[in-house]
C-alpha cells in the first residue's frame, strides 16, 4: 500500500471506530449504518485512487504523445537530450540487424524455434483492430520461416481471429495472450509427423465469466465515442485508440467498476488498449515454455528460441529467454521502453522481413556449407 492510501485509510478507520463507540448515543444513526457509510466513503477513495492510477498509466503508455510533445517542443536541447537517451538505450538494446554477425555465431548448430506477436510485429498498428491485416510479402516470409523452423504467433488476440489474419495451417497458435495454445493443423514437413493434437487452455473455466464481463462492458462503454470492446475468447481487450483523451476517464472508471465486482479478473495494459484477464498464472511466457517443452526441447541446451514482440505483455516471454540464457528476444520499438529485451527492430513489417530473410540464409548456409558451422 502506498503512503498516499494509507493517508486515505486512516482516518476512515477512526471514523468507524467513533462510530462503533457512539453506537448506543440516541438521536444519531448507528454505528452498523454510520459505519457502511464511512467504508462507501472508503472504497470510493480507494476507487478513485485505483481510477487515477488507471489514468496515468494509460497516458504513460502513449508513446506516440511522447515523441509528439517532444518535436511540437522544437528545443535543441531537448532534441538532444531525447536523442541521448535513444542512444544509451540502443546500446544495451542494440538493433537485432546490425547484430546479426553475433546473432548468426549465438545459434551455431542450434535448433531455431521463432516466436511472433501480432499487433505491431506481423502487422502495423491500425485504428480498427478488425483491420489489422497482414501483407501478402509478410505471409509469404512467414510460411518459408515455417518450413524451415518451428514457429508460433503468440498474441493477446483470440486464436480464431488470428488464424483468419494470417491463414497458414503449418503454424502454431498461442490466442489470449497465450492460454489457447493449439499445434499446426498441417504437417510443416510432409516426412515429419505433427502436433495436430496439441491443444492447451489453463483458463477454460473461466469462459462463462469472459462472456458475462463482456456483454456488461459493451453495454457500460456504449456511453464513450470511440471505445470499442473485443472478444479476445479468454480475456477482453478495451480499446481506447479512438476514444479523446477526455474521456480516458470515464472509461477507465466504467472499466474499474466493473472489474471490482469480479475479483477473479485482472486489469493489465497494452497499446492503447485496456487488457482483462483471468488471474491465473499464465502469460506469453509461460506459452513460450509450454511450446518449447512440446518440441522436446524442455531440457534442452539445443535450441536456439526468437521471440519477437512489441509490447509489454511480450515482456513475460522475453523473460523466460533471459532465465533460461538460451536464445533471444527482439523487442521492436522506435521509443526507448524498459524491456528484458536483448536487441530491438524499429519497423514492424520491413525490419522484421529483413530478419526472417537472414534466417532464412543462415539455414541456407548451413545446409550447404555445414563444415563452416560445426
Ligand atoms: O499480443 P498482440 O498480438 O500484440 O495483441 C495485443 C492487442 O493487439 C490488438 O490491439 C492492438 O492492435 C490494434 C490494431 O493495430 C490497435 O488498434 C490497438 O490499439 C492495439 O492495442 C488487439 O486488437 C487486442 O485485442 C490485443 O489485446
Amino acid at each position: 500500500m502506498t503512503n498516499h492510501e494509507s493517508n486515505v485509510v486512516g482516518p476512515d478507520v477512526m471514523l468507524i471506530a467513533l462510530a462503533a463507540s457512539i453506537s448506543n448515543t440516541p438521536l444519531i444513526p448507528n454505528a452498523a449504518v454510520l459505519g457502511e457509510l464511512l467504508l462507501h466513503h472508503h472504497h470510493h477513495h480507494h476507487d478513485t485512487s485505483k481510477i487515477n492510477n488507471l489514468i496515468d498509466s494509460m497516458r504513460a503508455s502513449s508513446p506516440t504523445r511522447t515523441r509528439s510533445s517532444s518535436l511540437a517542443n522544437n528545443n535543441n536541447n531537448n532534441a538532444s537530450d531525447n536523442q541521448d537517451t535513444i542512444n544509451s538505450w540502443m546500446l544495451y538494446h542494440p538493433s537485432a540487424l546490425n547484430m546479426f554477425d553475433q546473432i548468426v555465431y549465438n545459434m551455431k548448430g542450434k535448433k531455431i524455434v521463432t516466436f511472433l506477436d501480432y499487433d505491431g510485429t506481423l502487422s502495423p498498428i491500425v485504428a480498427d483492430p478488425d483491420k489489422a491485416f497482414m501483407t501478402k510479402k509478410m505471409r509469404g516470409t512467414l510460411k518459408d520461416i515455417a518450413r524451415h523452423f518451428p514457429t508460433a504467433i503468440v498474441t493477446g488476440r483470440c486464436r480464431d481471429k488470428v488464424y483468419s489474419f494470417v491463414k497458414l495451417a503449418e503454424l502454431y497458435y498461442a490466442g489470449s495472450h497465450g492460454m489457447d495454445i493449439k499445434g499446426p493443423t498441417k504437417s510443416r514437413n510432409p516426412n515429419k509427423g505433427n502436433d495436430k493434437a496439441l491443444l492447451c487452455q489453463p483458463a477454460s473455466k473461466f469462459l462463462p465469466m469472459i462472456e458475462e464481463v463482456y456483454k456488461i462492458l459493451l453495454e457500460k462503454t456504449k456511453c464513450v465515442p470511440g471505445a470499442k470492446v473485443e472478444n479476445n475468447k479468454f480475456c477482453l481487450s478495451v480499446h481506447f485508440r479512438c476514444v479523446d483523451e477526455k474521456c480516458w476517464a470515464a472509461l477507465a472508471e466504467q472499466v474499474r467498476l466493473v472489474l471490482n465486482e469480479y475479483p477473479k479478473l485482472k486489469l493489465t495494459q497494452g497499446r492503447k488498449v485496456l487488457e482483462i484477464r483471468p488471474t491465473i498464472k499464465w502469460d506469453k511466457g509461460k506459452a513460450l515454455q509450454f511450446l518449447l517443452e512440446s518440441l522436446g526441447y524442455e531440457n534442452s541446451n539445443d535450441v536456439f528460441p526468437i521471440y519477437i514482440g512489441d509490447d509489454r505483455t511480450d515482456e513475460d516471454a522475453f523473460k523466460v529467454l533471459r532465465n533460461r540464457g538460451q536464445g533471444i528476444g527482439i523487442l521492436v520499438s522506435r521509443v526507448p521502453k524498459d524491456t528484458e529485451a536483448s536487441y530491438t527492430l524499429k519497423d514492424p513489417v520491413e525490419a522484421s522481413s529483413k530478419i526472417f530473410l537472414l534466417l532464412l540464409l543462415f539455414n541456407f548456409i548451413r545446409k550447404y556449407f555445414l563444415v563452416l558451422f560445426i
